[in-house]
C-alpha cells in the first residue's frame, strides 16, 4: 500500500514536470491521434489539451506537411529509434509566434524536434513522443552571423569609392576566367581603360572633383555591363572589364559605346563643369597567351598605344605579333 502511494506521488511529480518543462511535449498514437499535450503546447498554440485529445494531429494543424511527417514518424515506429528534425532542415513543425524579447525580430519560433518511440512492456511501439525545442535564439544568432559574413565578404571584395570589384577580387575573377577558357572552346575579351589626363582634373579642380569623376565613370561603366561581364577598379583611375563570350570585334563595339557615353558626359562639381575622356585597350583571349598576367599585360599595351597616339580612342592588341 505504501509502495502504491509512492508510485502515485511520483506519477504526480512526473505530470507536474511534464507540464512545467520549457519544451513542447506531445504523445501521438499510431493513427497520429493526440494523447498528451503539455502546457508549452497549450500556451503557444492557444489550444487546450481537451480540445486536441484524440484528434488527428493533421486535422488540427493543417499546415504540417502530412506525408513528410508521417514518413519520419513511421520510421520511428518501425525501427524503434529516435528521429531528429533540425531548424536548418525545416524551420518549424508548429507555426508558433515568437515572443522572445531578444529575438523579437523573428516572426516565428524556430524549432528543433525529436521523435522518440514509446516502448510498451511487451516491446511493441504503439505511441511516439514528439518534443519541440524552442531554438529561436540559436537560429537568430546563426542567421545574423551568416548575414554579417556575407556582408563582410562583399565588403572585402568591393572598392569603396566606386562600389566596383576591387583589384584583388577582380584579378581573382580574371584568373578564373583564364582557367575556364583553357578548358572550353570559347573566347572572352579583356578591356583595360584609363581616364585621360586625370592628373590635370585633380590639379585643376581638386581631389574631391577627381573622386566625383571616378564615381561618375564607374556608374556609366556599371550601367553598360551585361550580367556575365565583370568590372573592377584596377588602380587609381584605371579600370578592367572581363567581357565573357565576346570577340575583340564585339568588345570594340562595346568599348566605343562606353567611350562616347563618357565623352558626352559632363560632371558638375561645385558649380564647375568638368569634361573628360577615356582610352581603352582590348585583348582577346588566345591559346598563345602564357597566363592571365600576360593577357593583362597585352591589354595594357593596347591601352598604352591609345595614350601614345592621342587618347580618347579604343585599340585592339594584335595577337599575330605574339
Ligand atoms: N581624385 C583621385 N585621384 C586619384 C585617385 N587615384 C589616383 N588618382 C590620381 O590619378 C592621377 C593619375 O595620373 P597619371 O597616372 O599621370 O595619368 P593621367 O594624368 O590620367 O595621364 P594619362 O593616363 O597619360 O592620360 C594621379 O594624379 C593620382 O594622384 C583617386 O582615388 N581619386
Amino acid at each position: 500500500m505504501a509502495k502504491d502511494n509512492l508510485d502515485i506521488k511520483e506519477f504526480h511529480w512526473l505530470m507536474d514536470m511534464l507540464q512545467t518543462i520549457d519544451v513542447g511535449l506531445i504523445v501521438l498514437d499510431k493513427n497520429f491521434k493526440v494523447q498528451v499535450w503539455n502546457s508549452f503546447m497549450e500556451n503557444h498554440s492557444g489550444i487546450p489539451p481537451l480540445s486536441v485529445k484524440d484528434k488527428v494531429l493533421f486535422d488540427v494543424f493543417g499546415d504540417i506537411p502530412k506525408e513528410w511527417f508521417t514518413q519520419k514518424a513511421e520510421s520511428v515506429f518501425l525501427l524503434k529509434s529516435r528521429a531528429f528534425i533540425t531548424w536548418e532542415l525545416r524551420p518549424y513543425l508548429f507555426k508558433f509566434k515568437n515572443y522572445r524579447p531578444i529575438t523579437g525580430t523573428e516572426e516565428f519560433m524556430y524549432q528543433n524536434v525529436s521523435i522518440s518511440p514509446l516502448v510498451s512492456v511487451d516491446g511493441s511501439v504503439s505511441s511516439i513522443c514528439v518534443i519541440i525545442y524552442d531554438v529561436t535564439d540559436i537560429a537568430s544568432n546563426k542567421k545574423a552571423l551568416e548575414k554579417a559574413n556575407v556582408e563582410l565578404e562583399s565588403l572585402s571584395r568591393t572598392d569603396r569609392l566606386t562600389m566596383l570589384n576591387n583589384r584583388g577580387y577582380w584579378e581573382e575573377c580574371l584568373q578564373n576566367e583564364y582557367s575556364r577558357l583553357q578548358r572550353y572552346d570559347t573566347t572572352s575579351s579583356l578591356v583595360m581603360f584609363d581616364i585621360d589626363h586625370f592628373k590635370k582634373v585633380n590639379d585643376t579642380y581638386g581631389h574631391q572633383a577627381g573622386d566625383e569623376v571616378i564615381r561618375v565613370v564607374s556608374k556609366l561603366l556599371r550601367d553598360s555591363l551585361r550580367k556575365t561581364d565583370i568590372a573592377g577598379r584596377y588602380g587609381g583611375e584605371e579600370f578592367g572589364i572581363i567581357l565573357g563570350h565576346t570577340s575583340s570585334e564585339n568588345a570594340f563595339i562595346y568599348c566605343e559605346r562606353l567611350r562616347k557615353a563618357i565623352e558626352d558626359t559632363t560632371v558638375v562639381h561645385d558649380g564647375i563643369e568638368i569634361k573628360f575622356t577615356i582610352s581603352l585597350g582590348i585583348c582577346e583571349a588566345s591559346k598563345k597567351l602564357e597566363d592571365y598576367k600576360q593577357w593583362l599585360e597585352k591589354t595594357d599595351q593596347a591601352l598604352y598605344q591609345c595614350k601614345e597616339s592621342g587618347r580618347n580612342k579604343t585599340m585592339i592588341y594584335d595577337l599575330s605579333t605574339l
